[in-house]
This record gives C-alpha cells, structure tokens and sequence, in this order.
C-alpha cells in the first residue's frame, strides 16, 4: 500500500471506532477484510490509527471535524504531509474548502477532555503541560529482563540476533528499552524462554521500591495478567500468592509463570491464605497514566466513572488492609496521576484506619520515561 492509501485505510478504521467500535475490533476486522495489506501496512494503519486517537481533539480542530477523515487529515497537516490527499489511486481526495480546520486552543490542544485539565493542574502543577505533550506521542516498549535466567548481556545479545535494540533504562535494574524489529519480539527466542517480560519501566520501578525479601508471605490482591506478581517472584522468594475479581484475567498467569520459571499460587478466597508480609493492591484506575497505550481511555472517563472509581479503591484498600500481619506492609499502587485516586485517597485510608503509618510514596509521570504511575507503602504498626 502507498503511504496515502494507508491514510485512507485508517480513515475508513476510524469512522468505525468513531461510530462505536472498539479499537482493536475495528483494526482486526479491517485487517481480515483486506488481506492485500502487508504486515507493514498493518502496522503503520495501527499506528496512524493510534496516533489519530492520542490527538483526537488536536488532530479534530486541525482537520476541520471529528471524523475519520478530519481526524487524519489533522495529523497530517500537524505533521506538514497533507500533500498525501492528491485522490489519486487510493488516496484521500485533497481537502475541500469547509476542511481548513483551525488552531486548536487550551484543553483542546493538549488532548484532554475539558473537566479534566484542571484536575490535572491540582494533580501535577507546574509539569502538567509538558506531562500531556509527552502523553500526545506513542509510549516507547520496555521489557524487564528475568534474572533468574538471564543478565541484561545475554538478553541484549538474544535481542539483538532478531533485529531488535535493547538499550538499559534508568528506571529499574531490570529495564531495557526497545527498538528496530520490536514486533518480533513475542516470537523471539529470548521472550519465549522466559528471559524477557514485556512490561513498562515504571511498573518495573514500582515493584523494585516494594520492601520484598527472601521467604516473605505476599499477596498481589488485583493481579489481572500478573506482570507486579512475575517481577516481585523475579526480586526474591516468595511464597506467592495471586487474586483477582476477574479470575479469567488471570488465565494466563500459571504458563507465564512457569516460563518465568517461578512459583505464583492463584488464591480465590485471599484471606484463607493469610496473614501477609506485604500485600500488594495494583487497584484498578482511571489508568490515565498510560493513555498513550490506550488512548480510547482518555475519552472515555467521566466524573462519574472517576468518582466510582475512587469509592471502589478505597473498599479494596480496606479488604487488602485486613490481610496483613502486624508490622507488615501495604503497598498502594495505580497507573494514575491524579490526586483522588492517589495521595487523597491514602489520606483518606489514614485518617479512617488507625495504626498504619506511610512509609514511602512515589509518583512517576511520562517525563521519566514510562507510565504515570504511584506507589505508598504503608507499615502496620
Ligand atoms: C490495574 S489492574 C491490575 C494489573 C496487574 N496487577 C498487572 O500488573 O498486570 C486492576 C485489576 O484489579 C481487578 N479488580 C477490580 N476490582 C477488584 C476487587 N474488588 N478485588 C480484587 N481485584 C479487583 C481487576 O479485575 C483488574 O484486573
């Protein structure tokens, strides 16, 4: 496909999702009704797809309206290529009269919705701009090495053998930033033996702060997929144990394990297990901070959905904090960077909990690299 006829491609995907589709249903079904599209043509539609939902009001106002085309044709003119609408071929036809589009302006032009920005602003003050620029481009990929059957060497020379560049990352120990040939990475020899993850350095950076030692009782009380249980199994032994809500979530967890060669027990009823050492709640979230890989989040979250969200959180808070032993830890994480569902919320489990002190918090955005993302670990006292 040429380079127009891939715009005009994530145009058509566009007005699906536009008109109701999920992302990544609308690509797949363009995918298998286009078997003339190469897997590089795939991937450069998901791509400008991607990037077209990250900006969507930028790209929007750009284009002249919330339309697939105008949503392509804004990240075209932004990027100085709308020459590619010469509707010749399989081109998009050139931009008519009423599609000169316009400056965007305020919330509009960092890709946000309008009642978060000053949300935001409490959140991250003086780095708000610069956070939400950084979250308008697509995510960098990060694998955590598991070094209990590779250094950082042999899995960089692994990597390098099937084109792809892995660079260490300051975030954590474990972190190797990639690049070239990254979509070969799940058939690569490396990540089928075990010896990479896929996993953001910031979740890297939140595990490696958890105070984890040899033969502790641990709970990872929200481990969806498992990547928080993988890395803690990987920092020490652990007798370790896994809960979700959602048990099918942790589906696949026992045969990544098993590749991680390491030992993860998915517990249905949490509190028959316990007390813990540490209890780990990775609560589920506005997941703000990685809306570059998921940008149809941004647009989806309301206040509402924001305010069950944080109800929801501190009922978790309160169940977890119930399962660990005297002296024990707590540790609080989310993919967020807002205040409500981060530092407010601990307040609040402070201020209604007697007998916890914070430990330790922190707070990671995109300016570091991976996800927004926050941690506190609380004692028992
Ligand atoms: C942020 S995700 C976890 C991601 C995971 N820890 C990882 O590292 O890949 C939050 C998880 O919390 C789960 N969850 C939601 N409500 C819960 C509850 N009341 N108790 C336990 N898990 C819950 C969700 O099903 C979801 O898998």
């Amino acid at each position: 496909m040429t380079p127009s006829a891939r715009l005009a491609a994530a145009i058509e995907v566009l007005d699906r999702i536009l008109a109701g589709a999920h992302a990544e249903r609308a690509l797949t079904n363009w995918g298998r009704a286009s078997r003339f599209a190469g897997s590089g043509d795939r991937a450069a539609v998901r791509d400008i797809v991607f990037d077209a939902l990250r900006r969507r009001r930028s790209a929007a106002a750009l284009g002249g309206g919330l339309t697939g085309r105008g949503l392509v044709l804004g990240l075209c003119r932004d990027a100085g290529q709308e020459a590619l609408f010469t509707g010749v071929g399989h081109a998009p036809l050139p931009p008519g009269p009423d599609e000169q589009g316009r400056t965007p302006v305020a919330a509009e032009a960092l890709d946000v919705p309008d009642w978060l920005l000053p949300k935001l602003r409490e959140s991250l003050g003086a780095d708000t701009e610069a956070v939400l620029l950084a979250m308008r481009n697509r995510a960098p990929v990060f694998v955590r090495v598991n070094l209990r059957k590779a250094t950082l060497a042999s899995a960089v020379a692994a990597l390098a053998g099937e084109g792809i560049t892995a660079t260490p990352h300051a975030l954590a120990p474990a972190c190797l930033e990639l690049g070239g040939q990254v979509r070969k990475l799940q058939t690569s020899a490396a990540y089928l033996e075990g010896w990479v993850e896929l996993q953001d350095a910031s979740s890297q950076a939140v595990v490696e702060a958890l105070p984890l030692a040899d033969g502790m009782r641990v709970l990872d009380h929200c481990a969806g997929g498992g990547g928080k249980s993988l890395a803690m199994a990987a920092q020490a032994d652990l007798q370790l144990f896994a809960h979700d809500i959602a048990p099918q979530r942790m589906a696949d967890l026992p045969r990544r394990a098993d590749r991680a060669g390491v030992d993860v027990t998915l517990t249905a009823a949490p509190e028959d297990n316990g007390p813990y050492d540490l209890v780990l709640v990775d609560a589920p979230c506005s997941g703000l901070g990685s809306w570059r890989r998921d940008p149809e989040g941004k647009w989806a979250l309301t206040p509402e959905r924001l305010a069950e969200l944080v109800d929801l959180q501190a009922r978790i808070l309160q169940r977890a904090a119930g399962m660990v032993r005297p002296g024990g830890c707590l540790a609080y994480a989310t993919c967020s960077m807002l205040r409500d569902e981060n530092s407010d919320q601990v307040t609040s489990f402070l201020a209604k909990s007697a007998g916890w002190t914070l430990e330790r918090s922190l707070a990671l955005t995109p300016l570091t690299g991976g996800d927004g993302f926050y941690l506190a670990t609380l004692r028992r006292v």
